[in-house]
């Protein structure tokens, strides 16, 4: 298996991949700005933050932000993490997602990041509200203590494509995929999608 329907905007071979929503275009936009966003994955825990406010308030998410100045994703991302959970991690590069909803000026380019250690003390914020979750059983062999008496991934208050994309990143296999949206009031709801893994060096 190698390739269908790749959206716009990403290259290469791919296996594993999986699409949805309308059958219509992708939408067009004309810029995209750089973002991140980081995970920490231990025990068979995963560290997400419920978000305050600004954009994507009042959903968990991991923690991240736009990539200022002259900064790379990584170091950005490593800013990020320290700015809304208080802590530092030796984060390493877990996919790319690209992320549009109609009518918006720029796309989302977000470097996603894992890491298996930390250090520093998990500190609330004005952003974020830091929270551990149990990942799913299957992705639970690095020991269940600790994460028996913790609530599931809240699937229901993330980004509709979260779970696309979000097993990939538990398990390790680097993912690059296009989710774009469309807004009605303040809903925003998936209009078309596509995640996979690529299969080379070409993302
Ligand atoms: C399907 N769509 C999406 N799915 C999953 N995650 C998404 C996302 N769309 C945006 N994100 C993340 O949401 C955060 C916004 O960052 P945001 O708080 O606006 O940035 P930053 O802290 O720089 O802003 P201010 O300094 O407050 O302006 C940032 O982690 C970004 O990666």
């Amino acid at each position: 298996m190698t390739t269908s329907n790749i959206p716009p905007g990403l290259q290469g071979n791919f296996t594993n991949y999986t699409s949805g929503g309308s059958d219509g275009d992708w939408l067009s936009y004309k810029k995209t700005k750089f973002y991140t966003n980081a995970f920490i994955i231990q025990n068979g825990k995963i560290l997400l933050g419920y978000k305050k406010r600004g954009f994507g308030k009042h959903k968990y998410n991991g923690f991240g932000g736009k990539v200022e100045g002259n900064e790379t994703p990584l170091q950005a991302a490593v800013r990020e993490l320290e700015e809304e959970a208080g802590i530092q991690a030796p984060l390493e590069y877990a996919g790319t997602l690209l992320f549009y909803t109609q009518g918006s000026e720029f796309a989302f380019h977000i470097d996603i990041y894992r890491a298996e250690a930390f250090s520093g003390t998990i500190t609330e914020t004005e952003e974020m509200r830091p929270q551990w979750f149990s990942l799913p059983a299957d992705d639970n062999s690095l020991g269940q203590e600790g994460a028996t008496h913790i609530s599931p991934i809240p699937f229901a208050d993330m980004w509709d494509t979260d779970p696309y994309w979000i097993p990939h990143l538990v398990s390790k296999r680097t993912f690059v995929g296009r989710a774009d949206f469309t807004i009605d009031g303040e809903i925003y709801k998936p209009y078309k999608w596509w995640f996979g893994e690529p299969t080379g060096m070409e993302i």
